[in-house]
């Protein structure tokens, strides 16, 4: 199979292409790299597999060539070359980390290990195109796809605290600039134990809310507070990334036409690259803690059940944990004040392996393979 690949020297590419050298997928692919910066120029040669020169990734011929295309390149790219891809009568497959194509009837939202059935029924019917999900609903529902899978769901609201890396790399890079300012404004005091930890403390709040703070990326201060809103304003008080919460869940789960009531707050924190979330769940049965614990366990192979102890949810279930692999850790499962059937739970992922490049690689697989 002649695999285009786009968007492959990117964050969420470069993550896509470690986990293919990884799983040794290139064995399995005649790789073409395509490029909107240098075409012409050399190729990678991941996986030890040698490529023709670079390709320019607006050049439709070229593309038309491959048999799949997986593109981490952005909703941009997305909007400009898939029309006219498909209007030129390309019948391969588009794997897609952007968000553009997601509601599309023609578009499958994968995420394997929870929808594995809804993929093969459009394969089975022609489907051609597959994107990847919001990373926030992706690892929620990793994490609890046991629950959800049993059908045990009557509505859950998740409170997200979600990691600089979904702005991008330049916000990754903007929040560690803002931690290191914060921490040079008072190193002084920091170094002599006799200081006024008040002191200290107004002079921090004094340079979060300087000009001095680098805040070009996120366009507020994140190092040192947080950002309690996420992607656009829909105008009715609810923001996109809220919204695709409920909107991208029920079409993983199959059921748009039946949907679940799901949505909560999201909210940026100065986490690097792990996404968490608390959930609030009502479920459709009063379940005991350790059954539903086994559920969420058995759903899937990287969902991590940690108990819900102190020194256990200290240790496990942060991103400090999380980051870099693909286990979910999820926990804190209790029953709340409002009654049997009410729960809480805490998850957290690495919002680049199965928040975006892992379903992209793993569609591909399911391609190779059917
Ligand atoms: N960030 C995230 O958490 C998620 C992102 N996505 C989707 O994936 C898309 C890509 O996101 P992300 O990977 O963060 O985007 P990046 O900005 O890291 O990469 C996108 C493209 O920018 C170009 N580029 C320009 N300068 C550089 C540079 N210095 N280093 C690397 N690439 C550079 C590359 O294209 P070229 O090689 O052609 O020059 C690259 O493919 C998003 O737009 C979104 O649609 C989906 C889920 C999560
Ligand atoms: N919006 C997510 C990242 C992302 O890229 O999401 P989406 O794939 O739905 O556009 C975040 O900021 O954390």
């Amino acid at each position: 199979m002649r695999v285009g690949l786009v968007g492959w020297r990117g964050m969420v590419g470069s993550v896509l292409m470690q986990r293919m050298v990884e799983e040794g997928d290139f064995a399995h692919i005649e790789p073409w790299y395509f490029t909107t910066s240098n075409p012409g120029g050399q190729s990678p040669s991941f996986g030890g597999k040698a490529a023709p020169a670079l390709k320019d990734a607006a050049d439709i011929d070229a593309l038309k060539a491959c048999d799949t295309i997986i593109t981490c390149q952005g909703g941009d790219y997305t909007s400009a070359v898939y029309p006219k891809l498909r209007a030129a009568g390309w019948t391969g497959y588009w794997i897609d980390a952007a968000s553009t194509l997601r509601m599309d009837d023609e578009a499958v939202i994968i995420l394997d290990p929870v929808n594995m059935n809804v993929i093969k029924d459009a394969l089975v019917n022609g489907g051609k195109t597959y994107v990847g999900g919001n990373c926030t609903v992706s690892l929620m529902l990793m994490a609890l796809g046991g629950l959800f899978q049993n059908d045990l769901v009557e509505w859950a609201t998740s409170m997200t605290y979600q990691a600089a890396s979904g702005a991008g790399a330049n916000n990754m890079r903007e929040l560690l600039k803002g931690m290191g300012a914060i921490h040079a404004a008072v190193a002084d005091e920091l170094a002599t134990p006799a200081s006024a930890i008040l002191d200290i403390d107004r002079k921090v709040a004094e340079f979060i809310r300087s000009d001095a703070n680098p805040t070009g990326y996120f366009g507020v201060p994140l190092a040192g507070s947080l950002i309690p809103w996420i992607d656009k304003d829909l105008g009715n008080g609810q923001s996109k990334e809220e919204w695709k919460g409920g909107a991208e869940t029920n079409k993983i789960l199959g059921r748009s036409s039946n949907p679940l009531p799901i949505d909560g707050l999201c909210v940026r924190i100065g986490a690097m690259r792990c996404h968490s979330q608390a959930l609030t769940i009502k479920l459709k049965k009063d379940l005991p803690v350790d059954e539903i614990e086994g559920l969420l366990a058995s759903a899937n192979p990287w969902a991590r059940v940690v108990p819900n102890e102190r020194d256990a949810s200290m240790r496990d279930l942060t991103p400090a944990a999380a980051t870099g692999t693909l286990s979910v850790p999820v926990g804190r499962i209790r029953k709340l004040a409002m009654g049997k059937d009410y729960i809480s739970a805490f998850t957290c992922g690495d919002q680049l392996l199965w928040g975006a490049a892992e379903p992209l690689r793993r569609m591909l697989r399911i391609l190779l393979e059917k």
